[in-house]
């Protein structure tokens, strides 16, 4: 069926210099294969530990011009295979074996590749505050080396390839904001993908989610992508019939096995001869998605009339008798012989880690990162309105400062909460902001859009003017209202500097955390637990000098302690206060405060650079995951054998 809509397949293949051209230019046509492949995995389960094989000794190929759908139950194998033919595995528990060839070349790493290479994810992972035409004109400039009218062109031309030219300039969005539709935004994400005219495009279930008419308008651009000479691999979840007919090759796989590899159209006959006949009028993939399960099984059984409860390890060893008649016939078809790549055309290895210079992505960096930051209105409204209604409610509490001891008190009282204002609006606003970042960040690092450097510095950048505003403008509200320091020009700028310090801590702290821990709920949770022990010995609720030695660790980390001395210093220097009528005392001594206003300021800058340098290589660590490293057939052997 799919010959059908395009008819001119075999004679773009055959084309004198084996090269075919899409809107997007010209572009080496690429085949893979894959011979002996086994991926194992090992499970730890208390002492225990086992091998889990995930692909089970595959040899496979994808083809040019051909669009190749891989399905299977859940579990069976599809994302593993996807990942490792992109180089994109990443695991410490897994072990491979296998050879990968380009074109008929052997290869060690496909990374090497990859500026031919397009892997679009299961997730559409793109900035909410920005459009589709954003978007694909960061990417262009951050990815492409030709001229600016050349990439005006090509995103043009994708626009208009991809159907989205109605909503090109629409905000993506996202739960708060309101944009793009399912389809549009998947379109939109395969577009970023296409901007380097890749050859091989790999998708993660592209139309899960999405209604049929969507998902055939995405699948359509696909076989048009094949139908231009470009090799397109995708997982796909029980695709409508509609669906079905499209693909030009399909791949079985079960329990790490493929069973079937081939021309999508002839696996409805090949399975008729083994005894499997798909019916008359039903959808061709729910019925190999029926064969490929245990549950498939008892439905059929249930369909043939049988009533009886059935016993699950009978089930069981009929599903294994059925996956190995599958696998002999499978191994023992004409099948596994056109397995092969043509001898083509040499694929170059990457010319350079990236396509621009430092200084070019640093400007794209952060004009994208400021303006996200501002075009989030609902953050900054939100983050504005906590700075006030937090100085309202110290104005309304601290309305009657008092004058003597409870006065000293209050003053204690109102520069901690200042203080614990800032380190909890510092440490949210960057879990927050990195989190919802961090897809995204990585999607960009594996494509090597930017270095780490280059997005570490734009962002910290980028965002240092709202850094400033939140904390000042708390401090500005609420020092001439409370009258803090009997309303000294000086002290109020020293106040409002040691805020800003307390808040690039507490920012470089959340930062880390956000980093380290993937899930923002978890980060969340381990910020209240590290946070509480900061806060109890930040120096107001007990005595510096009465602090056991085996909590002197947290003091001196404390976000609190160096913010509140400095602000504590600042508020009493050089005042002798009247604690009690005709008797004056010292309140920094009172607290034991041994460090001087200026000592504070500098470790607090100290902690904030340090902290933020630890996540900076914790970014480069989260951004180069290990990879698993290729192992003898004899040795996986052994492993399993052992396990
Ligand atoms: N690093 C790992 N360690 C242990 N087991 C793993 C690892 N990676 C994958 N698996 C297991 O391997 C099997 C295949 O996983 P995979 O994600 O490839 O399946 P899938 O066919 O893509 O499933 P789905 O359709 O549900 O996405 C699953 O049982 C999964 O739990």
């Amino acid at each position: 069926m799919s010959d059908k809509l395009y008819a001119n397949r075999d004679e773009k293949l055959l084309s004198t210099d084996n090269r075919a051209e899409f809107s997007l230019g010209k572009f080496t046509p690429i085949e893979l294969e894959w011979d002996k492949l086994i991926i194992n995995a090992t499970i730890q389960v208390g002492q225990i530990s086992t091998q889990k094989c995930l692909l089970n000794n595959i040899k496979g190929v994808l083809k040019s011009a051909h669009f190749t759908a891989i399905l299977g139950p859940s579990g069976s194998g599809k994302t593993t295979l996807l990942n490792f033919l992109s180089g994109r595995l990443t695991s410490d528990n897994l072990q491979i074996s296998g050879e990968l060839m380009l074109n008929g070349k052997r290869i060690e790493d496909i990374v090497k590749f990859n500026d031919q290479l397009a892997y679009v994810m299961k997730d559409d992972i793109l900035l909410a505050t920005f459009s589709p035409r954003e978007a694909l004109y960061f990417s262009a400039n951050m990815r492409l080396t030709i001229s600016a009218e050349e990439k005006q062109q090509r995103v043009e031309a994708l626009i208009r390839e991809l159907g989205i030219k109605k909503c090109a300039d629409i905000r993506v969005g996202n739960t708060q904001i309101r944009g793009l539709s399912g389809g549009e935004r998947k379109r939109a994400s395969i577009g970023v993908e296409l901007l380097t005219n890749p050859s091989l495009i790999f998708l993660d279930e592209p139309i899960t989610s999405l209604d049929s008419s969507t998902a055939l308008k995405v699948i359509d651009l696909l076989n048009r992508l094949a139908k231009n000479g470009r090799t397109i691999v995708s997982t796909i979840h029980q695709p409508l019939s509609e669906i079905f007919n499209n693909f030009d090759r399909l791949m079985l796989l079960v329990r790490g096995n493929i069973i079937y590899q081939g021309d999508a159209e002839q696996a409805i006959n090949y399975f008729a001869n083994m005894g499997f006949q798909c019916p008359k009028f039903s959808n061709p993939s729910d019925y190999f998605m029926k064969l490929m399960n245990e549950e498939g099984l008892i439905v059929e059984k249930i369909q043939e009339g049988q009533s009886e409860v059935f016993d699950e390890t009978k089930i069981k060893e009929e599903f294994e008798e059925r996956l190995q008649q599958f696998i002999n016939n499978y191994y023992s078809s004409n099948m596994i012989r056109e397995l092969q790549t043509n001898e083509n055309s040499v694929i170059k290895e990457n010319d350079s880690e990236f396509h621009i210079g430092f200084i070019q992505q640093f400007v794209l960096i952060y004009k994208r990162s400021f303006f996200n930051e501002i075009r989030n209105p609902n953050y900054v409204k939100l983050k504005i309105f906590q700075s006030i209604i937090n100085a309202i409610i110290l104005m309304l509490v601290y309305s009657d400062l008092g004058k003597y001891n409870e006065g000293l008190q209050n003053r204690f009282g109102v520069l901690f909460l200042i203080c614990t204002f800032n380190v909890f609006g510092g440490i949210q606003g960057a879990l927050y902001t990195f989190s919802i970042e961090r897809s995204l960040f990585l999607r960009e690092r594996i494509n090597k859009t930017y270095s780490v450097h280059s997005f570490f510095w734009a962002r910290s950048l980028a965002e240092l003017p709202f850094q400033i505003l939140y904390p000042s403008l708390q401090v500005i509200i609420v020092y001439y209202v409370i009258g803090l320091s009997d309303i000294h020009i000086g002290k109020f700028f020293m106040l409002i500097l040691i805020q800003l310090l307390t808040y690039q801590y507490a920012v470089s702290f959340g930062l880390l955390l956000s980093i380290i821990i993937p899930n923002i709920q978890l980060a969340t949770s381990v910020m209240s637990v590290l946070v509480m022990p900061f806060m109890m010995l930040g120096g107001f609720f007990v005595n510096q000098d009465n602090i056991p030695y085996i909590f002197y660790p947290f003091t001196y980390l404390s976000i609190f302690r160096y913010g509140f001395q400095a602000s504590v210093i600042n508020e009493f220097d050089d005042v002798k206060y009247e604690c009690l009528p005709g008797q004056e005392c010292n309140p920094v001594e009172i607290l034991s405060i041994t460090l001087s206003k200026r000592e504070c300021c500098y470790i607090l800058i100290g902690l904030a650079v340090g902290i933020r340098m630890i996540a900076y290589q914790a970014l480069h660590v989260i951004s180069s995951p290990e990879k698993p490293k290729f192992r003898s057939p004899e040795s996986m052997q052994i492993m399993n054998n052992q396990s």
